[in-house]
This record gives C-alpha cells, sequence and structure tokens, in this order.
C-alpha cells in the first residue's frame, strides 16, 4: 500500500527507480495536442449517413489506430458521475482502500501501482491502478469496491452503457470490413475489464511516464480520459498528443482487432505522460475475447495469396508485423508474435508447443515490459492451446489416450510437460477453486494433452512415422525409465534453462546476416547439428533467407523430434553460412 504513489508523492523528487532511460523518457519538447486523431460523430450512424461514419471508422482504424466518438449515446451526467466517484475512490483515506491492494497477479479485483509486476519492473510507472472485470455484472459486482458508496452502482450503469458503446462501435467496425453483423459480438467481446488509472502530479514529467510505450492487448478499448492532457499515440514515428475533448471517449483498436482483421486495422502504439500541476484520472474498458475463445483472422479476410498454414506466409506475417515493432519495444513484438503464431503454423504440435514455450521465456526475460505484457501472455496461453489445429486433433482423436495420461500419476515420470498438464487437469488437486474454473482449466489441459499424444502416437518413440498404433503394455514398475521424447527433451531442457534462445533477434540495433549464422555455427559446433539449430529466430532467419524457405519445416520438425538432419540440409546451411 505505501508503494502506491499517491500515499508518497507530495514533496518529494523523482526517485531514481521512476527515472526512464534517455532514448524512451518523454524528455523536453513539447508534444503538440491536436486533433488529428479523427474525431467521428456517433450521432449520424443511425441516419442515412450510417456508410461514411463507417468509412471514418475504418480510415481511422487503419491509419492511426485511435479515434474519438461524440455523440455516441452514453449520458453526460453518468460520465461526470463515473469519472467523480473513480476520484473519489483514489482520494479514499488510505485504510479505506488496503484491503483491496495486491501485488498478486491473478486477483481479479485489485489495486496496485506501477505494472502488475512491480518487482519486476525495470523502471516503475507514475501511476496507481484499479482494475476489475465488469461482465457478468451479477457476479463481478460482489467483488468490487463498497467505498465510495455510490461506487456499485455508477460503475455497474457506467460498464453496461460502455460494452453497450462498444460493441456499436464493433458493428460499424464488422460492417466496413464485410463480416456479418455481430461477428465481434458473444465470445470475441465478452470480456470487459475497467483498469482506472490514476496519475498524480508529478515532481519531473521530462523523466518519467505514467504508461511506457504499448499497445492494448484487448480487441477494443474504449476510455474516458477526462479533461487533463497525457495520453500520446504514436504515428508515422511522431507522437501525438491526444486532445482532451468534452463528452467524448478515446477508442483504440487492439492485438485481437489485427488479427481478426487480418491486420486491416492496426492497433496503434501509445504512452501516458505525467503533469506538475494536477492529477489525471482515465478509465480504460477493455473488451477482450472470453478465455474459450478461437481468435483467428476472419476467413473471408485472408487473401488468395495468403495461404494459412504455409511457413512462408507465416514467416512473411510475422516478419513484417515484427519488424514494425522491434524498431521500438521488443517486447510487444513478441507479443504480437504470438498472437498471430497459431494461425499461421503447421508444424506438428510439439513444435508449437517449444516455440511457445521459447516465447514466453523471452517475454518474461525482456525488462522492459511496460504494462500489460504479462496480461498479453495470459490471453496468448488461453488462445495458443485452443488453436483451430488442436480443436481438431480432439474432435478426431481417440479419448483413452488422453484419459490414460491424464490419470497416470506414477510419479517417477521423466515429463514436467506431463506433470504441468496433470495439475492443469487437476489431478490430485485438494484446493478448492471453482467448479466451472476447474473444468475450463481440464478442458485446456485434455487439448494439451490431445496434441500431445497424437504427435506420439504418430511418431513412434524414434521419432520416425511408422503410421501404425500401438498396441499399449501394461506398465513394469522395475523397468528403467523410458527416454524422453523430443518434446519433452526441450519442456525439461527449456526448464533448466539450456534452451537458452542465443540466436540474436533482428532489430534496429541488431542486424542479423549470413555472418551472424556462422558466428552461431561456430560457437555451437561441437554440439551435434539439430542442437545447432534448436533456436526459434535461427529458423525464423533461415525461412526468410533464399534458399531453404519452407523447408524450415523439415528443419523444425528434426528438433522437436531431436533427430540428425538430413546432411544435404546441414551443407547447405553451412555453404549459405560461409557466404559471408
Ligand atoms: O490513461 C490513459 O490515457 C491511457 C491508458 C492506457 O493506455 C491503458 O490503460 O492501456
Ligand atoms: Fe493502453
Amino acid at each position: 500500500m505505501e508503494k502506491l504513489v499517491s500515499s508518497w508523492f507530495n514533496n518529494k523528487t523523482l526517485p531514481q527507480s521512476y527515472i526512464f532511460p534517455p532514448e524512451t523518457r518523454p524528455g523536453n519538447h513539447i508534444i503538440p495536442r491536436s486533433n488529428t486523431i479523427p474525431v467521428i460523430d456517433l450521432g449520424n450512424a443511425s441516419a442515412h449517413d450510417r456508410t461514411l461514419v463507417v468509412q471514418q471508422i475504418l480510415k481511422a482504424s487503419q491509419e492511426f489506430g485511435f479515434f474519438q466518438v461524440i455523440n455516441h449515446g452514453i449520458s453526460e451526467d453518468l460520465m461526470n458521475d463515473t469519472m467523480n466517484v473513480f476520484k473519489e475512490f483514489f482520494e479514499l483515506p488510505a485504510e479505506d482502500k488496503a484491503d483491496l491492494y495486491s501485488e498478486e497477479f491473478n486477483r481479479p479485483c485489485k489495486l496496485y501501482t506501477s505494472s502488475a509486476n512491480y518487482d519486476g519492473d525495470k523502471v516503475h510507472l507514475w501511476r496507481d491502478s484499479l482494475r476489475h472485470p465488469c461482465h457478468p455484472l451479477e457476479e463481478c459486482i460482489k467483488i468490487w469496491p463498497q467505498k465510495p458508496t455510490r461506487y456499485r452502482e455508477i460503475v455497474a450503469a457506467y460498464s453496461i452503457e460502455a460494452k453497450k458503446l462498444g460493441s456499436r462501435i464493433l458493428d460499424l467496425i464488422s460492417e466496413g470490413l464485410g463480416l456479418d453483423l455481430g461477428y465481434f459480438g458473444n465470445k470475441l467481446s465478452e470480456s470487459v475489464v475497467i483498469s482506472v488509472n490514476h496519475y498524480p502530479p508529478c515532481p519531473d514529467p521530462s523523466l518519467t511516464l505514467g504508461i511506457a510505450k504499448h499497445c492494448d492487448p484487448s480487441l477494443l478499448t474504449i476510455l474516458l480520459q477526462g479533461d487533463v492532457f497525457g495520453l500520446q499515440v504514436l504515428n508515422d514515428d511522431k507522437w501525438i498528443g491526444v486532445e482532451p475533448l468534452h463528452n467524448a471517449f478515446v477508442v483504440n483498436i487492439g492485438h485481437q482487432l489485427e488479427v481478426v482483421s487480418n491486420n486491416r486495422l492496426k492497433g496503434a502504439e501509445h504512452r501516458v505522460v505525467t503533469n506538475s500541476t494536477v492529477a489525471r484520472t482515465t478509465a480504460a474498458i477493455f473488451l477482450n475475447p472470453s478465455e474459450d475463445c478461437i481468435v483467428e483472422p476472419a476467413k473471408s479476410l485472408i487473401g488468395a495469396d495468403e495461404c494459412l498454414g504455409e511457413c512462408g506466409s507465416l514467416f512473411l506475417w510475422t516478419s513484417e508485423l515484427g519488424k514494425a515493432s522491434l524498431e521500438g519495444n521488443p517486447t510487444f513484438a513478441i507479443v504480437r508474435l504470438l498472437l498471430l503464431l497459431p494461425f499461421f503454423i503447421h508444424f506438428p504440435s510439439s513444435v508449437l508447443h517449444l516455440l511457445f514455450q521459447v516465447f514466453r521465456e523471452k517475454i518474461m526475460s525482456v525488462a522492459d515490459v511496460g504494462t500489460r505484457v504479462e496480461e498479453a501472455v495470459v490471453t496468448f496461453e488461453g488462445i495458443a492451446i485452443l488453436t483451430p489445429s488442436v480443436a481438431e486433433i480432439l474432435q478426431n482423436d481417440d479419448d483413452d489416450a488422453v484419459a490414460e495420461i491424464l490419470q497416470n500419476d506414477d510419479d517417477d515420470a521423466v515429463d514436467p510437460h506431463l506433470e504441468r498438464i496433470k495439475n492443469e487437469a487437476g489431478v490430485n488437486e485438494s484446493d478448492d477453486e471453482k467448479p466451472a474454473k476447474k473444468d475450463q482449466r481440464k478442458e485446456a489441459a485434455v487439448a494439451a494433452a490431445a496434441s500431445f499424444s497424437k504427435e506420439s502416437k504418430k511418431k513412434g518413440r524414434d521419432g520416425q512415422d511408422d503410421g501404425k498404433k500401438k498396441k499399449r503394455k501394461k506398465k513394469d514398475p522395475n523397468a528403467p525409465k523410458r527416454a524422453m521424447t523430443g518434446f519433452f527433451y526441450f519442456s525439461q531442457a527449456e526448464r533448466e534453462g539450456s534452451l537458452s534462445s542465443t540466436f540474436p533477434i533482428e532489430n534496429q540495433n541488431n542486424l542479423v546476416t549470413m555472418r551472424t549464422l556462422k558466428n552461431h555455427l561456430d560457437r555451437t559446433k561441437s554440439l551435434p547439428f539439430v542442437k545447432c539449430i534448436a533456436d526459434f529466430h535461427l529458423l525464423l532467419f533461415l525461412a526468410m533467407s533464399n534458399g531453404l524457405g519452407s523447408d524450415v519445416l523439415a528443419l523444425a520438425a528434426c528438433v522437436s523430434t531431436e533427430t540428425a538432419v538430413p546432411e544435404g540440409y546441414h551443407l547447405l546451411i553451412e555453404s549459405m553460412a560461409n557466404t559471408s
């Protein structure tokens, strides 16, 4: 509680831990506040000008990823009441807020400061935040703050209206994209979370940030920004200040909408600067897909030249998006990749798991996370586990194998991943989790287990495709421990940290060339070749260079099963490296 900026900021100079490095701090130059971000009059949307409004929204979403809406149908009184009740909340005496303060990542309703991972912050953010779910209301409202006394009543009314507004805007977007009306309804926008930000006056706004540069991992965000300036959007490499407009909402496209729109719409990076005179309070409503929702590009938006599942298009897609944001903050590039990977990949599921593991580790290791990265990872994991390919496997697979995996509780198991699956499935679980949550987790674990069992049945122990179903033998308790499959090998290796992804990631400071490849091969030459190439970024680099292209799939399969790389590929890669 004493870590909250609002608990200690008075009369202090800016502590070192809040000072951003020169390249990311706002500095002293004045960012113009302008009305460049389009302002769209939704009052016109119901009349004959609907098509025009649809076009304006689409254009703004493509060019800026941001727009403001006026005449949106939410009353001025409700907007004012909501803003006031949030301000009053932050002004409450400490003892009235103490119960809500938490540093626990998963606590659904919590008051916290800086990011969701205060101890992991490289630099702290100059903000306190109250965050909680808003839907379904009857369930959520019970955990909301009880003070100020009108909090629940006002925020309930507000969150219902904000969700309705979000759905209206999503309907206009679906119309613009040529999708069925209601395409974004139901699961895609079912989860509603509010994040109330409070930025106290700051002793030196040039050195710190309220929120570091980020892109929202939501589907759509609706922001009540009040009348104090602070939000800036990155456009064409320049920061634009978003002018606070009376009675307007700021709307922005999140990562999930980028994915569904197959990158037709873009989620822009934005940040929050502080000021030295007045506190700023804002409330962002995030419309997110529900946990069990499959998020994928709408079929009708996939062009004829974008062949899903082909390695080439995967890499094209990701590298294009990746490069754009690598220039700024590599974390967000990784998050983008995470969100996109499952839909563009037909790697065997074991390789897919491996990639996820590597990415996850990478995200966690990039310290400059700004905010919300963890949430993106959580969202991603929900999505990843329910990728269409896994769903398909589930439909066709025999349940015996899955059940057997889940019920096998002997603890000589050498498979850390299996342990994780079992834990996720609640085997031996004695906690008091809610049954619905448990069911969801179980489903997810069954999906993960099914994908594993399918792969291992298909491939056999030695990684060769034998196509035949093996009869399961009864287990001999004295038998030696079985060898690990490639999949488990990597899970284990990752746990022990030996699957460190050492091949450099291309970004503006790091140009990855054939020379880089040569250095990497020289450094790892004492290892079997398959281990030298067991690195996602190396595989990515190979896929993007002329010469290997979609053959990288075959290499990835060798990596996943830890089988020898065919001599031809080995020689080809060596000779590519030697051209440096
Ligand atoms: O407070 C603001 O102006 C923006 C907040 C924001 O970007 C967020 O909560 O994701
Ligand atoms: Fe944001």
